[in-house]
């Protein structure tokens, strides 16, 4: 039985992953200092509460277990904080990650799976973006995935440390058993907002911007259901414990969608009216990220389940329904 670290297994995508890896037999220790994930969120394996700030609490929890392998979902994640309060991020999301690359080393440990993301990109040249579209990051949080993935690179080339990239384009959805979703705080992503303005628990939903170079002039996104990320992760894992290089993939589904859209989708869904309030752009938001995950599919054999935008929001209403009724009951 391989033991994977699972690097912010308490936050939303990690917590879908944790779940997924003791289903498939692995053995799985948690690391999380639960800045922004729930203790609750990680359904079982081990948990071990620390900060990757910390270089003594790495090297606590790979002495005290036999990692095969690094799954690093932490960081900050809000784009607009990011250009606001850039320190955080580059303090987090890299200099942060330097101290978990160099724990590894230094305990022998190297193989790494890394959550990236369509940030990286900018303003694309081109749609679909594929793995070899130019990097031009518009915002300081999509600055410091870019340059993680630079010090991946190196270090494989310096140590041997592999790793695989994977770049998320916009992750979505929940648990279709419902046992996990989305819970961000504060929350900042379109869909849960949506849909916690059609449960009512918002008044009303901001389209940031109606100005882009789109045909209705807001952002399009290509969203892409959490459990189909997971079974990407699942795969590249396997892979990589099997000693494959480095590599980079990402991961969407090729298919766009603009904030009205994902809306009235949303509308559709729940059957339930939402307060549109049409508002200014937000700073560091590019118009248009759609993935062209043709290498996933080649090489890792991803073949994603739930492509399907109304499935996505369907599984979050779900949840979102869940969560207003134990807010109730609370
Ligand atoms: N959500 C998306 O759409 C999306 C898209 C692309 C990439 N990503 C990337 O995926 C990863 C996970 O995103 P998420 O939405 O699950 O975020 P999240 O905030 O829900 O989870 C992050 C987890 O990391 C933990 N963490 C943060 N800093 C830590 C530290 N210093 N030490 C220990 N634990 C720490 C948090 O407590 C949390 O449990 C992030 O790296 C993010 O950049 C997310
Ligand atoms: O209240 C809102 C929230 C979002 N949006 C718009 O909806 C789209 C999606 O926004 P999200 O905040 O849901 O996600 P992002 O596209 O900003 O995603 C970015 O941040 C994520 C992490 O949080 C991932 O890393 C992802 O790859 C990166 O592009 C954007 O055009 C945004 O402007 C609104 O109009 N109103």
């Amino acid at each position: 039985m391989k033991t994977i670290l699972v690097v912010g297994g308490a936050g939303y995508i990690g917590s879908h992953i944790v779940k997924l890896l003791l289903k498939e037999k692995y053995r799985v220790i948690t690391f999380d200092n639960l800045s922004t994930g729930y203790r609750h969120a990680v359904l079982g394996g081990e948990f071990f509460l620390g900060d990757l700030a910390n270089r003594d609490d790495l090297r606590r929890v790979f002495q005290h277990y036999p990692i095969d392998g690094v799954m690093h979902f932490a960081s900050f994640i809000q784009v607009g904080e990011s250009v606001t309060h850039p320190d955080k991020y580059y303090q987090n999301n890299f200099v942060n990650t330097l101290n978990l690359l160099d724990i590894m080393l230094e305990q022998g440990v190297k193989a790494c799976l890394f959550s990236s993301t369509a940030a990286i990109f900018g303003e694309p040249l081109y749609v679909p973006i594929d793995e070899k579209h130019p990097k031009n990051p518009a915002n300081p949080y999509g600055r410091t995935k870019w340059m993680v993935e630079q010090l991946l690179n190196d270090y494989d080339r310096a140590y041997g440390l592999r790793a695989i990239c994977l770049r998320y384009f916009n992750a979505a959805g929940a648990d279709p058993e419902c046992q996990l979703g989305e819970c961000h705080e504060p929350e900042t992503h379109l869909i849960p907002l949506v849909l916690q303005t059609a449960s009512g628990r918002r008044k009303s939903i901001t389209v940031f911007g109606q100005e882009y170079d789109t045909p209705d002039g807001t952002c399009i996104r290509d969203y892409v259901h959490i459990q189909d990320l997971c079974q990407a992760h699942l795969l590249a894992l396997e892979q990589l414990l099997h000693g494959a290089p480095s590599d980079v993939y990402n991961l969407g589904n090729g298919a766009g969608f603009s904030v009205r859209e994902v809306i009235t989708s949303a509308q559709q869904v729940t059957q339930r009216n939402i307060t549109v309030i049409y508002g200014a752009s937000r700073a560091g938001d590019t118009a248009r990220l759609v993935a062209d995950a043709t290498k996933a599919r080649q090489q890792l054999g991803w073949n994603p389940q739930f492509a399907d935008l109304s499935t996505i929001i369907q599984h979050a209403w779900q949840w979102e329904l869940q969560q207003l009724q134990q807010k109730g009951r609370g």
